[in-house]
């Protein structure tokens, strides 16, 4: 990671800003939700009551001294900012450590009996068997007798505009998910991507999922095609160990859409039972490391993931909250060269993203001022636009 004093921390303590109203205005809508989703208790309610005081106007607290997981936040920072305000701590550890309390507040962690519920199983359920569901993967259909690279690049792009279908952005912009027509992409090194996943590849695809539902589903016909076709000769899905960000997907939520594209009528079947057999047999394989919920950049990510990473042909990250981790969550001036931020990386990287955060790196000037003077500054939050970036020096500039 570059040491650029122009590029600082995101932190939500400005009224006004953006990071500040997912703390003060998302997060409380969060947890109404959650609450109207369930039939909680009184002890569960009065838990999400204490956490809507404290994360609004109280400071940051232990988690419980059984918690499975303390030694874990311990050295991800909860000593350094228990009793500072949510909002003076860096905003992606504010963020990531609100959900980790949603899920002591209802019950998750345990023990009990509302061990293991996911809060937000609700919603993503509702997106699986939404109609438009129906539509998106009847869609498949038509791209069977296309050649093999466009289908991969239609598959590319869905699951690319897959991302705008991201539960927990749609609290705060209903019709993000529909919204017409599609931008052009703001950076697109979908070449250098391609290029190192040529046909009949023997390698490994890591792709790092973010969030369930309609922006899953793409992401695993994705990598149904890139399995079938031979681009990639397995495959590594990782997601999320607990219910986090709303939508993000976690084991039971590939579950979900597997079953969901079985059932499927026509080519979205087909991919479904490919990716069966691929589970089956090895070729594809679901991780839910610790670290995929952790509060810090990948840049912090520990030895083993690193070792994963850098065995992979490619790894490929997808979604805003993803793409602020690799990057380094930071104002960083939007021309700062991508491969710069991610020069830490240990192999080969691409990012598939919508844009829902302020967090940008790789635009040349000429784009950044095209977009600013169409905009303003509502490009880099709106989810109306999206990038593709890729890095394939594989952590070869590291000294
Ligand atoms: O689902 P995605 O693409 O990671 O987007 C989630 C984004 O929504 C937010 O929760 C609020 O904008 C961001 O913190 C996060 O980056």
């Amino acid at each position: 990671m570059p040491d650029t004093p122009f590029a600082p921390v995101i932190r939500g303590d400005e009224p006004g800003s953006f990071p500040h109203s997912v703390l003060a205005e998302r997060h409380p809508a969060i947890i109404r939700q959650v609450r109207d989703a369930f039939p909680f208790g009184p002890a569960q309610h009065a838990a999400l009551d204490e956490l809507l005081r404290n994360c609004t106007e109280g400071t940051v607290g232990p988690l419980p001294a059984d918690a499975p997981d303390r030694d874990r936040w311990h050295a991800w920072g909860l000593p350094d900012h228990t009793g500072r305000s949510w909002y003076d701590v860096p905003w992606l550890w504010s963020e990531s450590y609100f959900y980790r309390r949603l899920l002591d507040a209802v019950g998750y962690v345990g023990p009990g009996a509302w061990q293991g519920i996911d809060p937000f199983r609700p919603f993503k359920r509702a997106e699986l068997d939404a109609p438009e569901t129906d539509a998106e993967l009847a869609a498949l259909d038509g791209l069977r007798d296309l050649p093999e690279e466009e289908r991969a690049r239609a598959l590319l792009h869905g699951s690319l505009w897959g991302n705008r279908a991201d539960l927990g952005f749609r609290l705060s912009a209903a019709d993000a998910g529909t919204r017409q027509p599609v931008p052009a992409l703001v950076a697109d090194d979908s070449e250098t991507l391609w290029s190192l996943l040529p046909p009949a590849g023997t390698g490994t695809l890591v792709l790092v999922a973010d969030n369930a539902g309609r922006e899953l589903l793409p992401d695993l016909l994705l990598i149904a095609h890139l399995l079938t076709e031979g681009r990639a000769a397995r495959a590594v899905l990782h997601v999320k160990p607990y219910p986090y960000y709303v939508s993000d997907a976690t084991t039971a939520d590939v579950v979900d859409a597997l079953n969901r594209l079985r059932a499927a009528p026509g080519a979205a079947g087909g991919y479904g039972r490919v990716l069966r057999s691929a589970m089956a047999d090895g070729r594809l394989t679901v991780r839910a490391h610790p670290f995929s919920c952790a509060p810090l950049p990948y840049a912090d990510m520990p030895d083993d993931l690193r070792a994963e990473f850098a065995a992979a042909t490619l790894t490929v990250v997808k979604g805003d909250l993803n793409y602020r981790r690799l990057v380094g969550d930071r104002f960083w001036p939007p021309t700062t060269p991508f491969r710069e931020t991610t020069a830490y990386f240990p192999g080969p990287v691409a990012a598939l993203r919508t844009l829902k955060s302020e967090v940008i790196t790789g635009l040349s000037a000429a784009t950044e001022a095209a977009l600013v003077a169409a905009e303003g500054q509502r490009w880099r939050t709106s989810g109306t636009h999206a990038l593709i970036q890729a890095d394939p020096s594989g952590g070869a500039r590291r000294g």
